[in-house]
């Protein structure tokens, strides 16, 4: 007879059948690439210098916050994620990995994110880190999601804190530019979510999160992906008022916000499933192309 409860076979040969890879997956590698972009463009775009191995270190810390963070979400979310067709394939719902083995991991990897940015960079950068992970993980995952549709609204500003990161690494302070990264990100995020949302809400239903469409309807969802996208892009020309960037970053700024709005129009006008995912694809090519644009602005042409 065995000496060891079945509960702790099982966990055992679920922690034994977790593979390298599924350690890459709880870190949401996709995502993070934009995350980790967004934080190096507001670290190229700070003023001043800094050493290129203090950049790096930076750089690094927040793309292992950023996956500590997602980790901490797939830990904490293995339930609901075990109930939708996109995420039940992810280690812990799918029975690869012990939920207990991905919280150690990434507890490790917030922790060591945020002592490293502070030892290295600087102790305001490594505040600011926390703070996204607390946002992303508390406020959002285990406070707001399954509360209210307005959950990806508030609990959107964790994504929202990389290029703040990247830009208090080299200066320290947080500085007009640097808010107006986090404003335009903030805005960015429920065109971005809620126009995925239009077509994954069968898969938010079934698994019982309240969001927009599944609460409020389609209509009201494209309304909203309208009113911020104007919103957003308002946001965008913000840094040209204020006289932070300047022409090259203005003509990008309002030639991708045109198109971002024209996507939004013809969203709300068909409500079809192909514009729902057209304008979500180009949210993403969207930051990528804006966040270089400013980056251009403040070295090509200083
Ligand atoms: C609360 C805020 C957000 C929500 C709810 C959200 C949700 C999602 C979902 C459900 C997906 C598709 C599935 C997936 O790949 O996991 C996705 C994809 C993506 N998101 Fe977001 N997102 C948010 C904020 C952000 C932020 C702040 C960024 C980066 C700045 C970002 C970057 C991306 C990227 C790059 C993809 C494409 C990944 C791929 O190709 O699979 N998202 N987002
Ligand atoms: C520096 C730092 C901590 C940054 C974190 C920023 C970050 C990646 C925020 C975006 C949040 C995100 C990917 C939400 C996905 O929603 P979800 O978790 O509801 O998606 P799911 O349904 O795919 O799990």
């Amino acid at each position: 007879m065995s000496h060891l409860s079945s509960q702790a076979e099982t966990d055992m040969a679920v922690a034994w059948s977790a593979r390298w890879q599924d350690f890459v997956a709880l870190l949401k590698p996709r995502v993070m690439t934009l995350v980790v972009f967004t934080g190096l463009c507001g670290l190229l775009a700070a003023p001043g210098s800094i050493h290129p191995m203090i950049a790096f270190t930076a750089i690094l810390c927040i793309a292992v916050g950023a996956g500590a963070a997602g980790a901490l979400n797939m830990w904490y979310e293995s339930d609901v994620d075990a109930l939708m067709r996109r995420t039940a394939g992810r280690p812990i719902p799918a029975g690869r990995m012990n939920p207990d083995d991905a919280a150690a991991f990434a507890v490790t990897l917030a922790g060591g994110a945020v002592l490293i940015m502070g030892l290295a960079v600087n102790w305001l950068a490594a505040a600011v880190l926390l703070a996204s992970i607390l946002f992303y993980v508390v406020v959002y995952t285990m406070w707001l999601k399954r509360r209210t549709p307005q959950n990806i609204v508030i609990g959107g500003a964790a994504g929202a804190f990389p290029p703040v990161i990247g830009w208090v690494a080299v200066t320290g302070s947080i500085d007009p530019l640097a808010a107006l990264m986090f404003a335009i990100i903030f805005l960015w995020t429920p065109p971005h979510f809620w126009s995925l949302s239009l077509y994954a809400c069968s898969d938010y239903a079934r698994a019982g999160i309240p969001m927009l469409p599944v609460v409020a309807g389609e209509q009201a969802t494209r309304r909203q992906i309208w009113s911020y996208t104007l919103l957003m892009v308002a946001a965008t020309l913000a840094p040209v008022a204020l006289g932070e960037l300047g022409v090259l970053y203005a003509a990008t700024a309002t030639v991708l916000g045109g198109v971002f709005i024209a996507g939004a129009l013809k969203l709300r006008r068909t409500g079809q499933i192909s514009d729902a995912k057209r304008l979500f694809a180009f949210s993403i090519l969207y930051l990528f192309l804006l966040f270089a644009a400013i980056v251009a602005d403040r070295l090509v042409l200083a």
